[in-house]
């Protein structure tokens, strides 16, 4: 799914009036009745409904909105700020049905406020600003969010939460931003949506299509997407009546030091559990026990060190390497990783602390062979970019450095993002925060080695494996809960994943 920006979303909203032979108040009507539905299907008649429109096209859905909840007989108030004397057409035309309706609650505020008393029971329907917001809420309508936002009333935002813009809130006033229950989004989701740091504003999203042209959105140009299960199902290569594991490829995982030997087992099991042809694990001789006995299905190769990594292997015989969970970062071992990773000629995965000792000897980075996959999470990032004060500028800098070493990066996270060397990202929907546990990150490094000795293009093992690793852990959480699962429970409910996947709904 593509996420476009608020002037596509705009150019989209015209191009659909103009093409699809419909009028702009009537896109507007089943935007409203849209949200009237998703309304009266969450809430009943005895909650009041208190509604704030905006002079803009946002403001039109809200009072569309009011008067089909008052002519199913709730108990609405409206409040239209209309401080500038300029409305928009759809706007005008909204309060005139309004008042034909028979609407007696409306209040249209030119300069003084008298805030209604809001209680926890009522609902406070946002249509200040949508997708026109092009500078930050100051003066009248902050006093009205902060208003919103220091009452105890549920709050539901039309398209976006008044104040948010949809992209880039790097210069915003963040006080003067509705904290939205829910946001009822029309069409496309917004790019900020998927910003942690936004959580406070759109902790809760829903979608919905009022029909905006398939054919605009089908060429309109964009660097963001969302994955959906459909594409994902797509890619996945069914494994022929005939085949033998010499088809599925050879990975080799360096993973492990003393201490950190579970890292290795759990990127191991990931990897079998993926389809994977044979592994090979290299680690320090003190994990050879523990990785025999707990992954029998892997070959274990010994470092010619007791607990570090220290000498790098010979790739001749393997289709894919990923290197990093758990290998600590040993003077020793980063010499030698660096050795490793810079001779690398087939697709290579690099995670955890192979990421660090890049971070800490920067004239390597160009050394990194082209196409390599980066996963760090948001502090391994910042290692190699630099910090950030936003997720919007860590996306950029994540984007710029992909294509200055021609490498994919998987930004890991709640909505993990991979980036391209082309720029492109690809934010992941599955996955729960039970995923932030120690080792999840080595369950996927584990998932994309397998991917890639099974040769599938660094891309897809980029999208497909996040995909199917936030999925494994969306079941891991239905069975063991949020709070309870650990890792090895992603690795475990890898075969459900994959199954879930592979067989037709
Ligand atoms: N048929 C359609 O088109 C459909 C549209 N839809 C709906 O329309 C929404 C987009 O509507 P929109 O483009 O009118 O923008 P909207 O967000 O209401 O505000 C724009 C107004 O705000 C003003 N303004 C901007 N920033 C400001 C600030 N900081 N402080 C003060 N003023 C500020 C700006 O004026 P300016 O001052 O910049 O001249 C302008 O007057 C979209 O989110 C969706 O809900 C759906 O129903 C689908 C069908
Ligand atoms: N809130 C969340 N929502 C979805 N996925 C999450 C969340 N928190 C963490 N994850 C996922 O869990 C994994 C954690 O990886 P990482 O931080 O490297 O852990 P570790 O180093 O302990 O293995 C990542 O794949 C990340 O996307
Ligand atoms: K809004």
């Amino acid at each position: 799914m593509k996420i476009l920006n608020c002037k596509q979303q705009k150019e989209a909203d015209a191009y659909t009036i103009e093409h699809e032979g419909i009028l702009s108040i009537n896109l507007m009507e089943k935007a409203a009745g849209m949200l009237t539905e998703a309304i009266t299907r969450r809430w009943d008649k005895s909650h009041r409904i208190v509604v704030f429109a905006g002079p803009g096209n946002n403001g039109g859905d809200a009072l569309a909105v009011a008067r089909m909840l008052f002519l199913k007989n709730y108990q609405v108030e409206v409040f239209l700020f209309n401080v500038t004397g300029q409305l928009s057409e759809e706007c005008l035309t909204n309060i005139r049905r309004l008042k034909e309706s028979g609407f007696p609650n409306y209040t249209e505020v030119s300069s003084q406020f008298q805030a209604p008393k809001l209680t926890e029971h009522d609902i406070v329907v946002d249509g200040l600003f949508g997708s026109g917001l092009n500078r930050p809420l100051n003066g009248g309508f902050a006093a009205v969010v902060k208003f919103i936002n220091a009452s105890p009333a549920t709050v539901v935002s039309i398209d976006v939460p008044s104040g948010l813009m949809g992209e880039d809130n790097s210069y915003n006033v963040r006080q003067n931003i509705i904290q939205a229950d829910l946001t009822l989004s029309i069409q496309m989701p917004k790019l900020s949506f998927l910003f942690p740091e936004n959580e406070e504003f759109t902790s809760h999203w829903e979608l919905l299509d009022i029909g905006i042209s398939r054919e605009y959105i089908a060429q309109a140009e964009t660097r963001y997407f969302i994955t959906e299960e459909q594409e994902m199902r797509q890619l996945i290569r069914p494994r022929r009546t005939f085949a033998h594991k010499g088809n599925f490829g050879h990975g080799l995982l360096i993973a492990g030091s003393y201490g950190m030997g579970g890292a290795a087992v759990l990127a191991a099991r990931a990897c079998m559990r993926s389809g994977i042809g044979l592994l090979t694990v290299h680690s320090p001789i003190c994990n050879h026990q523990l990785l025999q006995t707990i992954v029998p299905e892997a070959m274990v190769q010994d470092d010619v060190h007791e607990r570090f990594f220290a000498e790098p292997t010979d790739l001749d015989n393997y289709q894919a390497m990923a290197i990093g969970p758990g290998l600590s970062q040993e003077e020793i071992t980063a010499q030698a990783a660096l050795d490793q990773v810079s001779n690398c000629f087939i697709p290579l995965v690099l995670d955890a602390d192979a990421l660090n000792i890049f971070s800490a000897y920067r004239s390597y980075l160009n050394r990194l062979p082209k196409h390599s996959i980066l996963t760090p999470h948001v502090k391994e990032l910042e290692r190699l970019v630099g910090r950030c004060s936003n997720s919007f500028e860590r996306l950029s800098k994540a984007k710029e450095l992909a294509g200055e070493l021609q490498v994919y990066i998987i930004l890991k996270g709640a909505w993990t993002t991979v980036i391209t060397p082309e720029g492109n990202c690809y934010f992941n929907p599955t996955g729960n925060p039970g995923m932030a546990t120690g080792g999840s990150g080595d369950v996927l490094t584990g998932i994309l080695l397998s991917l890639l000795a099974q040769g599938y293009t660094q891309e897809e093992a980029c999208r497909l494996g996040v995909y199917i690793h936030g999925l494994a852990g969306d079941i891991a959480c239905m069975r063991m809960g949020e709070i309870s699962m650990t890792a090895g429970d992603i690795v475990n409910a890898l075969p459900e994943a994959w199954k879930k996947l592979t067989t037709s709904k």
